[in-house]
């Protein structure tokens, strides 16, 4: 879900990670002034952390700290935490002063509206305390190398699992250029292993691998090597205007005729990927059909060796489509050596252009994987793929530590998996580590970044402060786990008798003898095991009747898987660490069109309240959750009750039209004495806005980006949110099916083929954008109507007769103020639904003035029609219209 202003990259591999200290700074000791970012922030005492497991590589050696601790200084600390406690005590007489004043023109609205604000302000104290304690870990990465005694040999294994679905909806360009990113980061060929799970099981992913494997292995691995360029994602490297450090690489003067070839090279790449989509069925058109299937309508789709690929096929058939086929495992390439293996110097043949002779060209394994799929089967979607990969894993590398990524998300820093070593490897919290979570940044998001897609009041701000007490959510792609933790075992300080392994048995983990015997035993890759123990693991029929999914590995039956098997593991007692490094560790794409965005957030919230209500609600977890950990699960589960309130604020000028009608007549008011009642609203939430500004300064965000927050907060408060609790209701009374997985459509941004942003500007019409243009249009009508009002003279009219006094005039234009302020908010969905209109924002903001202009028109008319003699007044509903809009406002009240 978040990037942020590129800091220039600093010298060594230390500066690359130490956004905090100076490039070559090792000793940190010293603050850097330089970067708006980290200004507010100064070492925190490390002494109070007790050094309790040992953590390390388990040879008997102390690891040394390997990261340093940095806490928010007090200059604002202090006046953030003041500015907390006193707007918690001005919410809190305000509800005083509400229930001390049990007067309104209609009770039961009264009763409803107290609530909410109850409501609101208990949710916004849940957010707020656990933000209260920031806390920034830096990785030592030069610590780390001394640690490893200079030799790369000693860093842990990983297994690295990336999931896709479908080569078009996900192009198939930027998965393979994810791929690459992987097979190419600064890591030990030997120590890392890529699992590629392809969830539509389609011959176009996996010949697309095999390209991409033989490109990584004769050009682009050793090139990135060789010259230690970054990223080491060809797409984005040769797309960056220029090599923005300086050269680290180890032959400066080949550097620009390798990259020359390179780029050729992979613009043939790039050819062939695309080819491939009309070579399978153009070779499946001609062939045989396999020889089985003589004689059928269906052609078979073929591989290049003629034989039927088991997975989906181009034309659909039986046991060969979209969720009914047969599993497959292929290792595309196999485990390389231990040692380094130089290639060979340039030459003039042409398959030699590049002299790799001081090069190590090895190439970590890479396997495809297609889980078996069966009618009948809930798949669960992504934690479903992501389980296969981890049983699989287990029988091919078992590595101690797995990272998980989306498709469409590439390694930009290729330190990050060191970075995330020097966590779990620490002395401190080493051990009881379970996952590093890293902030997941974008790229081809629009400059202004319309739709809050960097969501960096979340990963700079939210994170961190649950970096501060058991760690940060899990939160999906750029995520290192411990294998164990994933397996469901307690961790070391939980564990009274040190039993350091799981027992494994088979009601638990399944039947697979050889799978459960990994779980006890070391980081394997003695012998490639029988391709029928592979595809056993990754039969459907594999987890029923085990713990799968349920305590162990990710957990199913919620839309969100990250953020529920993030919680099972803390809840164990486990805890996460926050890395945030510069450059960005991974980056990816975010859906920049209105409607998709929708849909994730509908996931998100839909699935967090999903879980409120499984048995991984926060408030059923036992002792081992913190208790600062478990007030911001609950806030980040419960948000989405908020819209039920807000719900009803959106339909009060509906209430307020008919009571006015029946009433004949005269102001109404939710709240009495009303001038009171507006004073306090305003306080509490301008007192919002204060916290906000200092939290920016911490944060190192701009107004901008706490803007968007608001702004996103309130359109998806008055659409999806309601629509996330009617699904739960359905689910929860009826027994519906949840919110379901909707995959986020990728655009291809890159070879210009579309204009840029072009997704921004389409159109999707869907019923999830009605509610938010009804609360649009609630708020232009109410402010039409009052303008109209004043035109025909009508408040100064009612001021005579009720005796109005310049208060209340006040509260009258307070309240006109909130309904533009409404749609300021609601803005960028404006914008949205305008599609390429609104390239000219002028033109939206001359339709709204047009819009309130129509009614206030209308308003005049009717009024005349009133004045000619038609009964009383009861327009005088416009204002009570333009207040009750006001309630809501509580923004920034949620993760
Ligand atoms: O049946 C499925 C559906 C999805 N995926 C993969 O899941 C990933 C995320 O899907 P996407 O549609 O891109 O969703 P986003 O909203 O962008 O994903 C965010 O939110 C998800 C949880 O809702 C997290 O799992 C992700 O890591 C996080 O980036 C992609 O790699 C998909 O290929 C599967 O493997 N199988
Ligand atoms: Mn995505």
């Amino acid at each position: 879900m978040a990037p942020s202003s590129a800091a220039g990259r600093g010298g060594g591999n230390a500066g690359l990670a130490d956004p905090l200290l100076a490039a070559g700074d090792i000793d940190g000791a010293r603050q850097v002034g330089g970067d708006a970012k980290d200004k507010y922030w100064v070492p925190a005492e490390e002494e109070d952390e007790l050094i309790c497991h040992g953590g390390g590589l388990g040879d008997g050696r102390q690891p040394p700290l390997l990261y340093r601790t940095f806490r928010v200084s007090g200059v604002l600390l202090h006046p953030y935490r003041l500015l907390t406690l006193i707007r918690l005590i001005a919410v809190i007489l305000f509800l005083v002063w509400r229930m001390k004043h049990r007067s309104s023109d209609a009770m039961w609205l009264w009763w409803i509206s107290v609530a909410g604000d109850f409501w609101f302000g208990v949710t916004w104290l849940l957010n707020q305390a656990s933000k209260l304690n920031p806390i920034k870990r830096v990785p030592n990465l030069s610590l780390l190398k001394q640690y490893l005694d200079d030799d790369d040999r000693l860093l842990p294994a990983i297994d690295v699992f990336i999931n896709t679905v479908d080569p078009i909806d996900e192009p198939m360009l930027y998965t393979m250029n994810s791929v690459l990113s992987i097979l190419a980061t600064d890591y030990p060929a030997d120590r890392h292993a890529t699992y590629f799970s392809d969830d539509g099981a389609s011959l176009v992913h996996y010949e697309g691998l095999l390209e991409t494997a033989r490109f990584a292995a004769a050009v682009w691995v050793p090139f990135c090597r060789k010259h230690r360029v970054e990223p080491r994602a060809p797409e984005f490297y040769f797309a960056a205007a220029k090599a923005a450090g300086t050269y680290e690489g180890l032959a400066p003067e080949e550097f620009v005729g390798d990259r020359r070839i390179v780029r050729r090279e992979y613009e043939e790449f790039k050819a062939r990927l695309d080819a491939i989509f009309a070579v399978i069925p153009q070779r499946s058109e001609a062939g045989d059909g396999g020889g089985n299937d003589k004689g059928r309508s269906v052609k078979a789709t073929l591989m290049a060796d003629g034989t039927q690929w088991p997975g989906t096929w181009t034309e659909p058939a039986e046991n060969h489509k979209k969720g009914q086929h047969a599993g497959i495992v292929k290792v595309v390439l196999s485990h390389p050596n231990d040692e380094p293996q130089l290639g060979k110097p340039a030459s003039s043949e042409s398959d030699h252009a590049m002299d790799f002779s001081a090069v190590d060209i090895r190439v970590p394994m890479l396997v495809y994987i297609a889980r078996e799929k069966r009618p009948g089967y809930d798949h669960q979607k992504k934690a479903g793929a992501m389980n296969v990969q981890l049983r699989v894993s287990a029988l091919l590398t078992n590595a101690p530590f797995v990272i998980n990524f989306d498709g469409d998300h590439y390694i930009n820093n290729s330190q990050a998996f060191r970075a995330a070593m020097c966590f779990m490897l620490d002395a401190r919290h080493g051990d009881d580590t379970a996952f590093v979570q890293f902030p997941q940044r974008f790229d081809e998001v629009d400059p202004t970044d319309r739709y809050c897609n960097h969501n960096r009041v979340f990963f700079d701000a939210t994170l961190l402060g649950l970096n501060g007490v058991q760690g940060p959510s899990y939160v999906g792609t750029g995520c290192l786990f411990r294998r164990v933790a994933l397996y469901g075992t307690d961790p070391p300080r939980w564990r009274p008798n040190d039993d350091a392994k799981a027992i494994g048995c088979t009601a638990k983990y399944g039947n697979s003898m050889p799978f459960i015997s990994t779980i006890s035993s070391d980081c394997s890759i003695a012998s490639l095991p029988a391709m029928a123990e592979l595809e056993d693991v990754a039969k459907c029929a594999y987890e029923d009747g085990t713990d799968w999914g349920r305590d162990v590995g990710w957990v199913y039956d919620v839309a969100t898987e990250d953020v529920v098997t993030g919680f099972r593991l803390h809840r164990k007692g486990w805890r996460s660490m926050y890395c945030a490094m510069e450059p960005d560790a991974f980056r990816g794409t975010a859906p920049i069109n209105l409607t998709e965005r929708l849909y994730q957030i509908l996931r998100w919230s839909g699935g967090s309240l999903e879980m409120f209500f499984s048995r991984n609600c926060p408030l059923l977890a036992g002792r081992r959750l913190r208790a600062m950990q478990r007030v911001a699960y609950t806030n980040m589960t419960a948000y989405p009750v908020s819209a039920l309130f807000i719900v009803v604020y959106d339909l009060l000028p509906v209430v307020w039209l008919s009571y006015h009608h029946r009433r004949r007549g005269g102001e109404f008011h939710i709240q009495k004495p009303f001038p009171e009642y507006v004073a306090y609203l305003v306080a509490v939430i301008a007192m919002i806005e204060v916290i906000g500004v200092v939290e920016i300064k911490w944060a190192g965000l701009t107004m901008l980006d706490w803007w968007r927050n608001e702004q996103f907060y309130m359109i998806g408060a008055t659409g999806v949110y309601p629509t996330a609790v009617l699904h739960i209701l359905l689910k929860r009374v009826f027994g519906m099916k949840g919110v379901r997985f909707k995959l986020t459509a990728k655009q291809l941004a890159v070879g210009g083929a579309r204009e840029r942003f072009a997704e921004m500007y389409d159109v999707h019409w869907a019923p999830l954008l009605f509610p938010t243009m009804v609360v649009m249009a609630v708020n232009v009508v109410a402010i039409g109507a009052a303008t109209g009002k004043a035109v025909v003279g009508g408040w100064t009219a009612a001021q005579v007769a009720g005796g109005w006094t310049a208060v209340q005039i006040a509260g009258a234009l307070v309240g006109l103020l909130f309904n533009v302020w409404i749609l300021v908010l609601l803005y960028p969905f404006a914008l949205g639904i305008m599609g390429s209109w609104s390239k000219r924002p002028w033109a939206l903001l001359a339709l709204l003035v047009a819009a309130c202009a129509a009614v206030a028109a209308g308003f005049v008319a009717v009024h005349a029609v009133i004045a000619a003699g038609f009964g009383p007044s009861w327009l005088g509903w416009s204002r009570g219209a333009s207040v009750c809009v006001t309630a809501v406002l509580p923004s920034g009240w949620r993760v």
